[in-house]
Order: structure tokens, then C-alpha cells, then sequence
């Protein structure tokens, strides 16, 4: 079996940059990698919705953190056999978003933290019901909210087909939501965290990150909620 490993942060944080540069590292040193990012627009109707949903359509769905959470959740549940495939086939499969950023942001908009019954719900309604792969390590891309703001607008301007949804434009939602994930980490929810500095000063090496996530699998993956 291949290692599970997921990125999560706020919006505009870095993680699909990450997810690439740890890509090339692992490819690098010879891992065999596949790369998969939720949602996954354009091939999952539920994503579809959801997106449309966040860019105002869909009438009042948007204001349902249950509603929202559901059709996040029911992409991947579709993906659910094809991921369990891939991990047996592959040395790593990286996640850009999985079912940490549903806890996160539903928590965050209903002003719960990481020990809240929001964060329980999506837990068993995934992992129990839907019967997700649990991950075997969890990526935390800390940012300032301040610097992953300027990056979304900037991405925004220089990208039209980028246009910041009604997430990304919640300034209060994206701190609640940084508080949340800091949360999970801190009590390592559902399987190791690493929480990582990706600010301009920070360390964050992807070469290293690479090599100790390769290694989690053989640790043994422990499960906390
Ligand atoms: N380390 C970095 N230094 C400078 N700019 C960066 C860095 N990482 C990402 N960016 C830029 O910030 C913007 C957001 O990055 P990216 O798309 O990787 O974030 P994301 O967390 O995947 O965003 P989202 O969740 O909103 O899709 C992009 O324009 C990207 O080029
Ligand atoms: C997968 C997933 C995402 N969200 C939130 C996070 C973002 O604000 C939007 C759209 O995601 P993107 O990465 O910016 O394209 O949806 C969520 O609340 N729950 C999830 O499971």
C-alpha cells in the first residue's frame, strides 16, 4: 500500500504550488506519484454545484453549511473506490483538500471550534458512513490569513477565470477556518499532522516534507479524533 497524504489551508494558502512541488520531489528521487484535488471541478456533479452554489446560483444553498458540506462530501464519496485503487498502486497518492477542509470550514461557519459537533458530524458522516480512506498524514500550510488573501485577489486579477467565490471573499470565514485547522493539528485528528511555516520567511522545505511523509506509512498511521 501507498502512502495517503493530504494538503490543507485557507484559501489561496499554497497548496496546490505545494502539492507540486512535493510531486516533483518525490518523482525526483524515483516515488511513484498521482496527484488528485478536491473538489474535483468538472468531473464530479456535486462539485459542479457547489462551486455554482459558492458563485451565487442555485437560489439559497449557499447559506446551508450542511447542504454545502453534503455535496463536498458526496465528491469524494465517488472517488472513494478509485482512491483506495490508487493508494494500492502508487508509492504516494497526494490530496489537494480532502475531508479536513469540510471540517474546518463548516466549523468555521458555525462558529465551532475543532472539538465542536460540526467537525463530529463531518467525521462520521465521511469516514463512517461514506466510508472514506482515512489519511495517513495530514499537511497544515500555515500562512498569515492576510498573505493568503492577497495571494487569491492577486490570482484573481492576473487569472479571469479565477474569480474569488463567497468563501474566499469572507475575510472573517478564512480566519475562523485558519483557527479550526490549527485545532485539528493541535489534536491531530484523525491521523498525523504536520503543520508547515509557508510564508515568505518561512523553512518550509519541499524536499524534506517529501521524505518525511514518504515515511509515514511504515510508522504506522494512529488514529485520534
Ligand atoms: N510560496 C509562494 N510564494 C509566492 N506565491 C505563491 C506561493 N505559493 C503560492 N503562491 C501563489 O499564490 C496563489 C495561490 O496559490 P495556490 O493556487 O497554490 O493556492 P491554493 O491554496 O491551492 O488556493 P485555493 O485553495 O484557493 O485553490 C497563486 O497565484 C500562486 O502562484
Ligand atoms: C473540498 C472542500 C472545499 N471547501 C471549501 C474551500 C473553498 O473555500 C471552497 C472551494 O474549494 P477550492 O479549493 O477553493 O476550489 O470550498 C469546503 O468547505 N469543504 C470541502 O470539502
Amino acid at each position: 500500500m501507498g502512502v495517503l497524504v493530504t494538503i490543507e489551508g485557507v484559501d489561496g494558502a499554497g497548496k496546490f504550488t505545494l502539492s507540486r512541488k512535493l510531486t516533483l520531489a518525490w518523482e525526483e528521487s524515483g516515488v511513484d506519484v498521482v496527484r488528485i484535488g478536491f473538489p474535483r471541478y468538472g468531473e464530479s456533479v456535486h462539485a459542479d454545484i457547489a462551486a455554482e452554489a459558492l458563485a451565487g446560483e442555485h437560489g439559497d444553498l449557499e447559506t446551508s453549511v450542511n447542504a454545502m458540506a453534503v455535496l463536498f462530501a458526496l465528491d469524494r464519496s465517488s472517488a472513494a473506490a478509485e482512491l483506495v485503487k490508487l493508494t494500492r498502486r502508487h508509492d504516494v497518492v497526494i490530496l489537494d483538500r480532502y475531508v479536513a477542509s469540510n471540517a474546518a470550514y463548516s466549523a468555521a461557519r458555525v462558529h465551532e471550534d475543532a472539538d465542536g459537533p460540526m467537525v463530529e458530524w463531518v467525521r462520521a458522516l465521511e469516514f463512517d458512513r461514506l466510508m472514506l480512506p482515512v489519511p495517513d498524514a495530514q499537511v497544515l500550510l500555515g500562512v498569515p490569513v492576510e498573505l493568503a488573501e492577497e495571494r487569491a485577489r492577486t490570482r484573481e486579477q492576473e487569472d479571469g477565470s479565477r474569480i474569488r467565490d463567497a468563501y474566499e471573499r469572507d475575510s472573517g470565514l478564512q480566519r475562523r477556518t485558519a483557527a479550526v485547522y490549527a485545532g485539528l493539528a493541535e489534536k491531530q485528528w484523525m491521523s498525523p499532522w504536520h503543520v508547515v511555516d509557508g510564508s515568505p520567511d518561512g523553512d518550509l522545505d519541499p524536499v524534506q516534507l517529501a521524505a518525511t511523509l514518504l515515511n509515514e506509512r511504515s510508522r504506522g498511521a494512529g488514529v485520534t479524533t
